[in-house]
């Protein structure tokens, strides 16, 4: 089980004089010979630069151009020496405000949202989500969302068990049971050819795809979204093998990963009513009036009903989403969010606290981030914009609304290691350190959108995305 010296060998890479440093020096330089004809870079950007400057190895990447809130907060200091990466409270141009007084949002005294003069419509909320929500959401994404009927990364590939994958895995060590094979999908077809068109898993794939919109709604969601084939190629692996290559599941309106649009013909999965309140409960803390009061964009930039984010703490119903899972090594690249027809509302980021005793939600925070610490990168309309690095640790909401955010380039070039902040810790909690193991060298992102205008149901037959 990798303990605290995962983060003592971390805090080593900064130090030069280290064995650790020096045998990672040794193994960038090599790496670095060997690459250097085999680079062309044809869509170098500042995008990229900027992906590729946090994604380094070696040598560490200075973070003092990342914002890092976490470093205002005294009680937060412990998390912030954890691995010794840590950014700047003055890196980047930023405002704060007030969130709404403590009404049906929740109660947000002693909170704060901050928003970005360069990203109208970026908002984020430190902290939101306390310790014992974040444990309870950890338990939640695992437990109960990267299962049945919830499709995930690892159900095109294995037959997954019928109770989920985490949920198996963590009887398996509680019963020290032997660990279980699980089998390729591809072992299920009869003929070689019918999975020939497979892709391998890993991470996700990037596909430009168009613009949802309510004009092309019927025609990108009449267009054929064929499942995946199973890879040939896939071997059985044993069920603590397959846990760290979870990278997501489809919660709400199944997300389709081959065209980037969302799959109707499924379905609408359940958003849990937990999360759903969660993320309104976000959306109505925020004062609108202030995120947008400098905002420049023209009223066509909203689409034809114009800015109507005075309408959001009654409108705002997400229908979809997606659980993320980083191991962290792993990376997100720059990607725009664009398959929902409603292009401007909300996207919330977001973690929540579940009681878990069936039928009894007992919601009180929400968070981006949970486990390790992670870049965060958003520019603008197009990769060409320099983009703002924004460090997000566990418990930390992010919020993307308004034409200039909901649609910029944003992604995650770094899951920091050795950052997993004290208090997801296992300490006297005996249950909790499977988590803790996994958490070490995790991050999970929720990740709330919504695909239409409240009250819309696409699967009725006489009405259109513009209908309300
Ligand atoms: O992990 C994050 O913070 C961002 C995830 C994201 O951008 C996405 O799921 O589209
Ligand atoms: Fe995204």
């Amino acid at each position: 089980m990798p303990t605290a010296t995962a983060a003592a060998s971390t805090s080593d890479l900064h130090d030069p004089n280290s064995a650790a440093y020096k045998k990672a020096r040794r193994r960038h330089l090599k790496a670095a010979r060997s690459r250097q004809h085999a680079e062309h870079e044809t869509d170098w950007t500042p995008f990229r630069a900027a992906e590729k400057k946090y994604k380094a190895r070696f040598p560490p990447p200075d973070l003092s151009d990342v914002l890092d809130l976490a470093t205002l907060n005294t009680s937060r200091a412990e998390e912030v020496l954890r691995g010794a990466w840590h950014g700047r409270a003055d890196a980047v141009a930023y405002r704060e405000i007030e969130l709404n007084g403590d009404n049906d949002a929740g109660p947000s005294t002693g909170r704060r949202a901050y928003i970005f003069p360069d990203i109208p419509g970026l908002v984020l909320l430190p902290s939101f989500v306390d310790p014992e929500g974040q444990r309870r959401l950890v338990r939640w994404a695992l437990c109960e969302q990267a299962c049945h009927p919830n499709e995930t990364n690892l159900d095109t590939h294995y037959v997954l068990p019928e109770s989920g994958l985490w949920n198996k895995y963590i009887r398996i060590r509680k019963e020290e049971c032997e660990d279980e094979s699980v089998q390729p999908r591809a072992a299920l077809y009869s003929s070689p050819t019918e999975s020939a068109a497979a892709e391998a898993p890993g991470p996700r794939r990037l596909v430009s795809n168009e613009p949802a919109s309510k004009e092309n709604y019927d025609t990108l969601s009449s267009t054929p979204k064929p499942p995946a084939a199973p890879s040939p190629s896939v071997q059985p692996l044993r069920v603590s093998a397959l846990v760290p290559r979870l990278r997501w599941a489809n919660i709400g309106w199944s997300y389709h990963w081959g065209t980037k649009q969302y799959d109707f013909s499924k379905g609408k999965g359940t958003i849990d009513q937990g999360v759903r309140s969660v993320c309104k409960r976000a959306v109505r803390a925020v004062r609108w009036d202030r995120v947008f009061e400098d905002d420049n964009s023209t009223a066509g930039d909203w689409g034809e009903d114009g800015p109507d984010w005075d309408s959001w703490h009654e409108t705002y119903e997400p229908d979809a989403g997606i659980v993320n899972f980083y191991q962290t090594k792993d990376t997100l690249m720059a990607h725009v969010d664009r398959s929902e027809v409603c292009a401007t509302s909300p996207l919330v980021s977001v973690s929540y606290v579940l009681d878990l005793v069936p039928g009894h939600l007992n919601l009180s925070a929400e968070s981006d981030s949970l486990g390790c610490a992670a870049v965060f990168l958003i520019g603008g309309l197009t990769r060409e914009v320099k983009p703002t690095a924004i460090l997000l640790r566990s418990g930390d909401a992010v919020i993307m609304s308004g034409p200039a955010c909901r649609r910029a380039y944003h992604g995650v070039p770094r899951v920091l290691e050795g950052t997993l902040p004290p208090h997801l810790e296992s300490g006297t909690d005996g249950d909790w350190a499977v988590y803790e193991e996994y958490l070490r060298n995790s991050r999970i992102n929720v990740n709330v959108r919504q695909v239409f205008q409240r009250g819309f149901d696409p699967t009725a037959p006489t009405r259109h995305a513009g209908d309300t």
